[in-house]
C-alpha cells in the first residue's frame, strides 16, 4: 500500500443555480486530478446554499443528478472522491449527506451528518439544521489505495468521540467537508482540526465553500490539512481555490512511536458514571 499521495481540497464558490454549482465542481475536479490529487474533496452543501430554507428545493434521492455527476467526475479523473455534502431527501425525510465514490465511478460511502447544527449565540447566529433535517446514524469509513478514511459533516468534528471512533477503526485520515462561519469559524475552526488531529494522532483536512458576503450564511473558509503532530500543512484565505496537498501517512507511525499514546491509554479507568 503507498505511504503517500496528493489530496486535493475544492473550496468551492458556491451559487444558487446547481446546475452551475454541478459543473463547476466537476471541472474542478478533474483540475485537482491534473494536478496530480489522488483523493480529492468538495465542500459541504456544494450544490446548493447552505441555509434550511434551501434544503428542501435543492434536495435529490441518492443516486440523482448531483451524485450522477459526482460518480462520473471521479470515474473519469480516476479518483477517490469525497463528494462534499448535498440536502439529500429519502422517505419524506430531509438529510445533510456526503457521499464517496472510487476511481471506477463506484459508491463506496454515504454518510448522513450526524450531530444537527443547532445553535444560538446570541446576537451573533442562529441556526438550527433540524428543523428540516433528520440526523443519520452511523459512522462511515471506506478504504483506499492509500489508507482508511472517516467523514464527519461540519458540526460531526466538535463531538472528539466521533473521531476516536475512527481512529479506533484504524483511520489514517479523517475529511470533515464543512461550513463554519463569521463567528464560529475564526474561534473554532482550526482549534477543532488540531484538537482531532492531535488526540488521535493522524491527518485531519476540512473542505469549506468558498466566502459569499452575500449569502444569507456566510462561510468562513480556509479549508485545511493538519498533521498528526497538530500542525497545519496547509490552509487558505476565504476565495475559491484549489488545494493541493501532499500527504506522507509515515508520520504517523513518527508521531505515534515518539508519543505512544495509543499503548498508554489506561482504558481501564476511563468507564465513569456520567453525573
Ligand atoms: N455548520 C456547521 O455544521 C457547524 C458550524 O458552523 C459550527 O460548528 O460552528
Amino acid at each position: 500500500m503507498a505511504t503517500s499521495f496528493r489530496l486535493g481540497l475544492i473550496q468551492l464558490a458556491v451559487g444558487a443555480s446547481k446546475a452551475d454549482n454541478i459543473s463547476r465542481a466537476v471541472r474542478s475536479i478533474k483540475e485537482a486530478a491534473s494536478g496530480g490529487a489522488k483523493i480529492v474533496a468538495l465542500p459541504e452543501c456544494f450544490n446548493s446554499p447552505y441555509g434550511t430554507s434551501y434544503f428542501p428545493e435543492y434536495a435529490e434521492k441518492i443516486p440523482g443528478e448531483s451524485t450522477n455527476a459526482l460518480a462520473a467526475a471521479a470515474k473519469e479523473s480516476k479518483v477517490f472522491l469525497v463528494g462534499g455534502s448535498i440536502p439529500e431527501e429519502d422517505g419524506g425525510k430531509f438529510y445533510n449527506t456526503c457521499t464517496v465514490f472510487n476511481p471506477a465511478g463506484e459508491m463506496v460511502a454515504k454518510h448522513r451528518k450526524i450531530h444537527l447544527f443547532d445553535i444560538d449565540v446570541p446576537g451573533k447566529i442562529r441556526f438550527q439544521e433540524s428543523e428540516i433535517l433528520s440526523p443519520g446514524n452511523s459512522f462511515t469509513t471506506f478504504e483506499t489505495s492509500f489508507c482508511k478514511i472517516g467523514i464527519g459533516i461540519c458540526y460531526d468534528i466538535r463531538f472528539a468521540e466521533l473521531a476516536q471512533i475512527y481512529a479506533k477503526m484504524g483511520c489514517k485520515l479523517i475529511i470533515y467537508p464543512g461550513a463554519f462561519n463569521m463567528t464560529t469559524g475564526p474561534a473554532h475552526w482550526e482549534i477543532l482540526q488540531r484538537a482531532r488531529a492531535l488526540d488521535n494522532q493522524l491527518f485531519v483536512a476540512t473542505v469549506s465553500p468558498a466566502r459569499d458576503e452575500k449569502a444569507t450564511y456566510v462561510a468562513w473558509g480556509h479549508s485545511t490539512v493538519v498533521d498528526p503532530w497538530g500542525s497545519v500543512v496547509e490552509t487558505t484565505e476565504h476565495e475559491e481555490k484549489i488545494l493541493l496537498v501532499d500527504i506522507d501517512l509515515n508520520k504517523m507511525e513518527e508521531v505515534r512511536t515518539s508519543i505512544p499514546l495509543t499503548v498508554q491509554r489506561r482504558k481501564d479507568m476511563y468507564d465513569v458514571k456520567e453525573v
